[in-house]
């Protein structure tokens, strides 16, 4: 009986963090990984042990430099991606963070993972979007905060 070795797939949990300036958000380019060329918001695979928070402020700085004195819970989805390379299934934790510094400067700091970081504006977003935040926009999701926040 010949023992059926397969890849063990489980969903992973991303974390993605909106960094909003006036109207604009900060997106990358990503390169070398799931979503290849497409544009994404900051963040990352949660670690263990990690508050969803923790991993957002800690993806934020690894990736931009940025430093945040805020962070907070938006939304959550939770999706199968099929067109990517191989099926990824993944839960995606979507913060808000507000800089310290709102003038603070972002720095590519993973120039091997992201082509280059920008500031795009909400309502006229380079294509192609990243598949999770692709989902958001196309679902109407709007991380502004309301006047009530
Ligand atoms: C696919 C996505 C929702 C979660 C993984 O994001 P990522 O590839 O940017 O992961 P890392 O920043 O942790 O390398
Ligand atoms: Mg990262
Ligand atoms: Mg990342
Ligand atoms: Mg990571």
């Amino acid at each position: 009986k010949t023992e059926k070795t397969h890849m063990e797939k489980v969903p992973r949990v991303g974390v993605a963090v909106f960094v909003l300036r006036g109207k604009t958000v900060l997106l990358g380019i990503r390169r070398n990984s799931i979503g290849d060329s497409t544009y994404a918001l900051p963040g990352g695979h949660l670690e263990f042990g990690e508050s969803f928070e923790e991993c957002g402020a800690r993806e934020l700085k690894e990736e931009t430099g940025l430093d945040i004195e805020k962070i907070e819970f938006l939304t959550v989805t939770n999706k199968v991606f099929k067109e990517s390379p191989k099926p990824a299934h993944y839960v995606t934790i979507f913060l808000r963070a507000a800089l310290s510094d709102p003038l603070q400067d972002f720095q590519n700091l993973e120039p091997d993972k992201c082509l280059g970081l920008g500031w795009y504006d909400w309502d006229n977003l380079p294509k192609p979007l990243f598949w999770p935040l692709e989902e958001m926009v196309q679902i109407g999701f709007n991380p502004f905060p309301s006047q009530t926040d």
